[in-house]
């Protein structure tokens, strides 16, 4: 709908936040990074944590554990895939190089021993991959190098380089920097960022468990292994145990990270790290389920590739599994759940989160995940099913019911939803849902708080000045799950 009024431009006074980006639509599609990659190529992440990679007590590096996830990533390299490698591990190695007992709680202190770990966790992973005459190069990001649109394109674009070159980038978070605002607070969420950012097929996070249990495995003897997971709201599981105590994640960290992972099409898989070797078995029979499926989708290598590389068995079991899989999954045809496991095909204790397959990539995942927000936006029912709908609105002022928090222009905000309360002369609304998804707003909380309820003819009168139609462009605004069903 357009203004009836010509629009005036917001005067230089009105407030609005500095060194935001133009007030103008988004060009789209904007310049996204290229994935240049073979058809036959996976893109794999690795992360481990800083209890795979130094002993919680003496802090001395777990140098079996390191050489195994260096053969590990060397071999997927030689079957043709690309691997990024997320390692935690900092402050664990800066306090045995220093001769520290103990993590200060002095987050400057941290901040020093991790600066002095760093170089040395980079150091010795080189050493090692150095064997195997593996390239590698580092990356240390905040979450500020990605909450500006072209850094996060800039970063996705190094890696894709990186990975044609052949490279292993290894990232971590850059934590001599990073003070709680600008945090990613902890390696699981970062790696999982990490995936949505080069479109990877597989986030591994990798731990000292073999995978999910319905309940803690160290207090509970008869906690059951939790196989697959399709999705993640109906799981009904005891994550409350912490992690290590140098690392910040636990299994609540890697439900988050599998969630954020999974939206973006990343098979998110939880595996023991002193068994990486379980890697190949886990993406061999994986890609083989959904080959199987009619996804057209690498193998984990040919047969001839797997038996020159070494996997006899694998070559074996992939020649075994296919007819009989194949046959249970005609079977099953109503299925919309993953089939059941291929009988002949061998696959060691995992938990799997099943990749949603609407992935929210590229400009929609960065808005979602890159950025912080710093408000909240409350819309009403009509306006949230024209955001969600497949021809996609942008958000107009009439359909906001309410704002929170202080934001300025371009910066990003919560959407929440709200039901307007019925009858003759009633105010207010039910909060449906705190946050359904996010958005680059092009006024200010002030202004919003001014302009809301109205029609976008009536900016102008609200403020003396328009400066778009929107509140929001479509394109500047997702949704975690967009066919949620909420209303
Ligand atoms: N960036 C920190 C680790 C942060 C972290 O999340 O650790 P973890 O929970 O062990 O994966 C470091 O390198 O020490």
């Amino acid at each position: 709908m357009p203004l009836s009024s010509p629009v005036k431009a917001r005067p230089a006074s009105a407030p609005a936040v500095e060194n935001g980006p133009s007030n103008h639509p988004p060009t789209h599609p904007q310049s996204v990074p290229v994935m240049r990659r073979s058809s036959k190529q996976l893109t794999i992440v690795i992360k481990l944590g800083t209890s795979s990679i130094c002993d919680e007590v003496t802090h001395e590096p777990l140098l079996s554990t390191l050489s195994m996830i260096v053969e590990t990533c060397i071999k997927l390299r030689r079957l043709g895939h690309r691997v990024i490698l997320v390692s935690s591990g900092a402050i664990g190695i800066g306090l045995r190089r220093l001769n520290i007992d103990k993590r200060p709680k002095r987050l400057s202190a941290a901040q020093a021993i991790a600066a002095v770990g760093q170089c040395r966790l980079i150091a010795l992973w080189d050493e090692l991959f150095k064997q195997l005459k593996q390239p590698i190069a580092q990356i240390l990001l905040t979450r500020n190098d990605i909450a500006d649109r072209t850094q996060y394109l800039n970063a996705a674009n190094t890696f894709t380089e990186l990975l044609d070159m052949g490279i292993i980038p290894i990232v971590n978070e850059n934590d001599t920097l990073a003070v709680t605002e600008i945090k990613f607070g902890d390696n699981d969420t970062l790696s999982a960022i990490t995936a949505g950012m080069v479109n990877a097929d597989y986030l591994f996070l990798m731990t000292d468990v073999d995978c999910l249990y319905d309940k803690n495995p160290r207090s509970f003897p008869d906690a059951k292994p939790v196989e697959v997971v399709d999705d993640i709201s109906a799981l009904d599981v005891d994550v409350s145990s912490a992690g290590s105590s140098l690392g910040t994640g636990g299994m609540s960290t890697k439900l988050t990270a599998a969630r954020l992972a999974t939206s973006a099409g990343v098979t998110t898989v939880i595996a023991h790290s002193r068994h990486p070797e379980r890697i190949f078995e886990i993406v061999a029979y994986v890609q083989t389920l959904k080959r199987e499926s009619g996804a057209s989708t690498p193998l984990l290598g040919t047969e001839a590739a797997l038996l020159e590389h070494g996997f006899e068995s694998l070559a074996i079991a992939l020649r075994c599994a296919t007819p009989d899989s194949a046959q249970v999954a005609r079977s099953h045809p109503a299925r919309h759940s993953s089939p059941p496991r291929p009988i002949n095909m061998p696959v060691p204790l995992h938990t799997r989160f099943t990749a949603k397959p609407r992935a929210i990539r590229d400009r929609y995942f960065w808005i979602l995940h890159g950025l912080k927000p710093h408000g909240t936006v409350v819309v009403d029912e009509g306006a949230y099913r024209a955001l969600t709908r497949s021809d996609k609105a942008g958000l107009l002022p009439v359909g906001i019911i309410d704002v929170k928090g202080t934001f300025g222009q371009q910066e990003c905000v919560s959407i929440a939803v709200g039901k307007r309360n019925k009858g003759e002369g009633a105010t207010g609304y039910n909060l449906v849902c705190n946050e359904a998804g996010r958005a680059l707003v092009n006024y200010t909380s002030v202004e919003i708080s001014h302009i809301m309820g109205h029609h976008s003819s009536e900016i102008d009168k609200q403020l003396g000045y328009a400066d778009s139609e929107y509140v929001a462009y479509r394109d500047n605004i997702a949704f975690f799950d967009e066919k949620s069903n909420m209303l």
